[in-house]
């Protein structure tokens, strides 16, 4: 494989940006070797600046629901923005973006565009803060909200993935008013309210964990935090920055039933364009400036060729048999890499949500955050430099969910799995 020009850019990058990247799962720290730099994607397919070409089961981490370079979003895009990229005053795609949101996720009953799932979730806890007078958060081990302080503590993705959990930088008396849990544990989340339930002024939870691999929520679990944060007068954020449109049309709230107070959004809501959304309860969101006190701004927030892309791939998943589609894709993937495995006597378990799945190097179902990290990473490099050799792009961390879209069809499925039964053959050979 040559990766000559990747390498030379890699090289000029590494003495200009940290790690050589803009953010840092990126730079293959923890599996090893260097990243390929993206010349073009369409579909399902990544193409590398040396032309190699890769199925791509990350999709620029969740917003490529619907394939790249998706030629109603390019469309979108186009024509949006030869009217202007940005007024910073309002526009009509900022309204039907809000009306199309509140349509697919009923909870979302007021709702603010920001340009990130991080400005979203920092938000959503500062209105929390704001509206029940309260300091105290609490959030989940090997859960991430992006990169705002009170989030980087015990926190997933890369900060797990590179040993860095709790961040240097975030002044300690920050960190300590959160709180961490582990995820699935009702016992310790009961004791914590019970002991704390008065000062806590939200809970912040990724209903499914997309930034430890990926875990599913116990049966109830979810309905269990509503009950605390209902009980104690706390506000439940489910952050579905990764989950939301991704694993149902109205997201990991529609799919358990469980409504939160407030919501962050990302990723597929801006369509492949930097985008997030917070919102929910109308009297909670009242209190965001100017209609109340609790400041919250942003210059291209709203921004309308960001809105018309996420528009058009909002569009896009209304279609048909989308999602049902999707998860049979998803169970075809994951039941086949899970046969490869057992036939190459690598033990390996797999979860999944609809379009958003886990892949685990144990023989043990994996429930809790101590499941996740206690699966074979180096197992985990060695069959991920495996299956990139052969051309098929999952992510560089045994730590982050894996995506599908609706592009991967059966062509892009069996190439995969192909390409899986040669690697973890080469995984047990050692
Ligand atoms: C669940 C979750 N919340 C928040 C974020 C932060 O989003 P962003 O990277 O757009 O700031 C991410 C991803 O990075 C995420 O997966
Ligand atoms: N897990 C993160 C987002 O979901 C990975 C993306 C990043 O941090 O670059």
């Amino acid at each position: 494989m040559n990766t000559a020009t990747s390498h030379e850019l890699f090289t000029r990058a590494l003495d200009l940006m940290p790690g050589g990247v803009n953010s840092p799962v990126r730079a293959f720290k923890s599996v090893g070797g260097e990243p390929f730099f993206a010349a073009s994607a369409e579909g399902a397919y990544l193409v590398d600046v040396d032309g190699n070409r890769y199925v791509d089961y990350i999709g620029s981490w969740g917003p490529m629901i619907a394939g790249h370079a998706h030629p109603k979003v390019l469309d979108a895009v186009a024509s949006t923005m030869r009217k202007g990229l940005s007024f910073g005053v309002p526009n009509a795609l900022e309204v039907t973006m809000a009306e199309t949101v509140r349509k697919l996720v009923p909870s979302m009953q007021m709702m603010r565009m920001v340009n990130s799932g991080t400005e979203a979730t920092l938000s959503a806890i500062r209105l929390a803060r704001g509206a029940t007078g309260r300091t105290r958060i609490v959030k989940f081990e090997g859960c991430y909200h992006g990169h705002g302080d009170s989030f980087l503590v015990k926190a997933g993705s890369g900060a797990l993935t590179f040993g860095l959990p709790n961040s240097p930088g975030v002044p300690k008396a920050l960190a300590d008013l959160t709180l961490t849990l582990p995820y699935n544990d009702f016992e310790a989340a009961t004791t914590l309210f019970a002991e704390m339930g008065d000062q806590i002024a939200g809970v912040i939870v990724e209903p499914i964990v997309g930034n430890a691999n990926c875990i599913l929520p116990r049966e109830g679990y979810l309905q269990h935090l509503r009950d605390l944060c209902t009980q104690s007068g706390a506000i439940l954020i489910f952050d579905e920055v990764m989950t939301g449109f991704r694993v149902a049309l109205g997201g990991a709230q529609a799919r358990y039933g469980v409504t939160p107070d407030l919501s962050t959004f990302g990723k597929i809501i801006g369509g492949g364009m930097p985008v997030g959304a917070y919102g929910g309860r109308a009297d909670l969101m009242q209190q965001i400036a100017p209609a109340g006190p609790v400041y919250q701004a942003g210059t291209l927030s709203g921004n309308p060729v960001a809105m018309a892309a996420g528009l058009a791939t909002l569009g896009i998943i209304q279609g048909p048999g989308f999602y049902e589609r999707l998860e049979s894709a998803t169970h075809v993937l994951c039941d086949g890499l899970e046969a490869a495995a057992h036939d190459a006597g690598v033990p390996v378990t797999t979860t999944r949500s609809c379009a958003m799945f886990g892949l685990f190097f144990t023989d043990r179902q994996v429930e809790t955050f101590a499941d996740a990290v206690a699966c074979d990473t180096a197992a985990f490099n060695r069959f991920f430099h495996a299956m990139l050799r052969r051309g098929v792009y999952f992510a560089p961390s045994a730590f982050e969910a894996g995506f599908l879209s609706s592009a991967h069809g059966e062509e892009e499925l069996a190439f995969t799995l192909q390409a899986a039964r040669e690697a973890f053959k080469e995984v047990a050979a050692g």
